[in-house]
């Protein structure tokens, strides 16, 4: 890995651009030469020097002045890339707190103990080295993903089938992908079928089964609308049948790049705890500094000489380094947003992964998310002397027009009882969060729930059709009312059914810790209540206008913090109301993928509680960590003020450091306990 990242750059930077400070590779003569182990072969190197230099002379295997020249290059070896740093920063006008180090290896230098010195820059050469290959090894955790897509796809272009590199597709192309290969490219299936494993993309633990979509032509124009049945996506694993695939994303553009692009975005994003710890440092370091020179200064009033007093100085300096603080949150969000991707959850940086470890409500959207989103007629009720069909066509042709979830089952249902519908509504208008309007036949014809026709002007609703209606409710039905000019027509019942997964995710939801769980709903009250006790939710907020849901998630914000889930249908505005907004689907809809905070890849809730425990894990990790690191310095510098010396205090310095790394690296192998 040329890939060099010290753990100083993450947080110690005082204005530092996310970019820069984070990620950037020793593009030095040494890394080029040495295949970019440069770092760690360089530590290796100081250790070596250190032992010749050291051991040699007191075995007199070597004269004297021959084991201070390799002591010297120890010193070399070992403060090479940490002077490099150190001065590139003071040279950005930033201070780096490894600097401290520097300063106490000359100082040990300056006192004469050069192999104190030379042992104290080699602990921390081989400190960094291993965590900079154990930054580099959760950042790398997501370039992974990218293997998982084929170099060259076999293409039928023109009568002919040929291998291209992926790169050379073009939106279009028809791909071929014979059983048990990984797709190559984003795209919907034209022919064969076969159930294929996505669970690389969307973490979705069963193979879906693909077949191909009815109109390419249609599909190929809007790949968005595109059912899951027919919509594919590169890196997924093809099942036991061949499928032709049309191509619909070039290679950069798949599901799976764009994820890729937007972790390593995400991963660079400072969390809270990150600038709370950037604050206290500037409070802390300082207060170090002042406090090394005043130890210094103790042969003033102690009776010491000052070599001795300087000598401890140095080792309070390394003692209070807090350089395992300044790495604990950043390893810990890096480990935990590579993992979820790993896990087709998209984890938008640190802030929405610290929010959602440590919120303990979760609002879900109904239709379309704790419901399938595909709701049947199920009771159909002419009122007065209406015929059913006379209902039916009239409300098939109204609903022709509007593109919610409940009118389309509407047209659908009617069109496999009556067939082709002989009526045409126009002057179609949409009443938000209410129903919708339209003329039939000369008539204005009004379809929505009660409340529609008990605000708007026109003929009230009759008594006994309202209570057939409430009957209809009280049994979780979603009802419509139909009315024609003055005419009550009759009443549609509608029911939606809840996914297999909402139960289950549910119950491990609050297996995991989540007490208000709740739902936020649109359709009536009974409705709701119905739906939530199914699925197994405390509480469910029906009959709500769309602003209300605004209103209502700002309200459970301000009670301290609420995740809210949603398809992307008409919920969009409360989750960006949200503490954390969490969208599902997002493997389908780009909309989704760019303006969640975390987006489930899967169309599915299946990968929730997945999302929800690893946050919470990583929560756990951060604030191990920071009490371990703060512990150690807690004990470190009254332990060098009483005389504990500079080797043991780096010793347990980058140790410390070391083991903060390696329990934020826990998180890559947390594991997904669904069954
Ligand atoms: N096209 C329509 N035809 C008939 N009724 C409608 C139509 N659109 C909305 N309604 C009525 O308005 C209510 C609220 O609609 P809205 O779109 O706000 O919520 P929803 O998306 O159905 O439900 P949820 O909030 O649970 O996702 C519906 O339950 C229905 O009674
Ligand atoms: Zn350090």
């Amino acid at each position: 890995m040329s890939d060099k990242h010290n753990h100083d750059d993450a947080s110690h930077d005082d204005d530092h651009s996310q970019d820069d400070g984070h990620n950037h590779a020793h593009d030095d003569v040494f890394n080029r030469l040495l295949g970019g182990r440069a770092e760690i072969i360089f530590a290796a190197l100081c250790g070596l020097c250190l032992l010749i230099g050291w051991l040699g002379p007191k075995l007199n295997l070597i004269p004297a002045q021959a084991g201070f020249v390799f002591l010297l290059a120890a010193y070399f070896f070992g403060g090479y890339y940490a002077l490099r740093e150190a001065l590139g920063k003071i040279f950005k006008g930033q201070f780096q707190i490894d600097f401290l180090m520097l300063v106490a290896a000359s100082g040990a230098a300056f006192l004469g103990e050069w192999a104190e010195g030379a042992f104290l820059l080699f602990l921390f050469a081989i400190g960094h080295a291993l965590e900079n290959y154990a930054m580099a090894r959760a950042r790398n955790a997501v370039a992974a993903l990218a293997d998982l897509t084929p170099d060259e796809a076999l293409v039928r272009r023109g009568g002919k089938t040929e291998t291209v590199l992926i790169e050379d597709l073009v939106i279009g192309d028809i791909v071929i992908v014979r059983s048990n290969e990984r797709l190559p490219a984003d795209g919907f299936v034209i022919k064969g079928t076969s159930a294929v494993n996505q669970a690389p993309i969307t973490g979705e633990s069963a193979p879906v089964d693909k077949m191909p979509v009815k109109d390419s032509a249609i599909a190929l124009e809007n790949p968005e609308v595109v059912s899951a049945s027919g919509r594919v996506f590169a890196g997924s694993i093809n099942g036991s049948g061949s499928l032709e695939i049309q191509v619909t994303k070039l290679a950069g553009e798949t599901t799976l790049a764009r994820v890729m692009t937007m972790v390593a975005e995400a991963q660079t994003r400072q969390s809270p705890t990150q600038s709370f710890t950037k604050k206290f440092e500037k409070i802390f370091v300082p207060c170090v500094i002042v406090l090394a020179v005043l130890t210094s200064l103790s042969f003033l009033v102690l009776d010491e000489d000052p070599a001795t007093s300087f000598y401890r100085a140095m080792a309070v300096l390394v003692a209070a380094s807090p350089c395992a603080l300044a790495i604990a949150t950043p390893s810990a969000i890096l480990s935990g947003v590579a993992r979820a991707a790993r896990g087709g959850v998209l984890i938008k940086g640190g802030a929405p992964l610290e929010a959602l470890g440590s919120l303990d409500a979760i609002a879900f959207d109904k239709t379309g998310t704790l419901t399938i989103g595909e709701p049947h007629l199920v009771d159909i009720v002419p009122y007065g002397d209406t015929s059913e069909t006379e209902l039916l066509e009239i409300s098939g042709a109204v609903e022709a027009l509007s593109d919610h979830p409940l009118a389309q089952a509407v047209v659908k249902d009617v069109k496999t009882r009556l067939g082709d519908n002989p009526r045409e509504a126009s002057d179609f208008a949409n009443i938000i969060g209410q129903g919708v309007s339209a003329m039939v036949g000369g008539e204005l014809v009004h379809i929505g729930k009660t409340a529609l026709f008990d605000k708007g002007a026109g003929t009230p609703l009759p008594d006994d059709l309202r209570a057939r209606v409430d009957g209809l409710s009280a049994n979780g039905r979603t009802t419509i009312i139909v009315r024609a000019g003055t005419r009550y027509l009759g009443a549609i019942g509608l029911m939606d059914t809840p996914r297999d997964t909402a139960t289950p995710v549910i119950a491990d939801l609050r297996a995991l810790g989540l007490k208000r769980m709740m739902m936020i709903s649109g359709d009536n009250q009974n409705v709701a209540n119905a739906v939530a006790k199914e699925v197994g939710l405390d509480i469910a907020f029906g009959d709500l206008m769309p602003e209300d849901k605004v209103t209502k998630i700002a309200e459970l914000k301000a009670q301290g913090g609420v995740a809210m889930v949603g398809d992307g249908v008409n919920d969009a505005p409360a989750m960006a109301n949200a503490t954390v907004g969490i969208a599902m689907g997002a493997a389908g809809s780009d909309v989704a993928l760019e303006t969640a905070d975390i987006a489930l890849m899967a169309d599915d809730l299946e990968t929730l509680p997945f999302a929800v425990g690893l946050s919470r894990q990583t929560s756990r990790i951060i604030r191990q960590n920071l009490w371990a690191s703060l512990g150690i310095v807690a004990f470190l510098i009254p332990a060098t003020l009483f005389g504990l010396g500079i080797g043991p205090a780096v010793l347990i310095h980058e140790g410390s450091t070391l083991i903060v790394v390696f329990n934020a690296l826990r998180l890559l192998g947390y594991k997904d306990r669904r069954v």
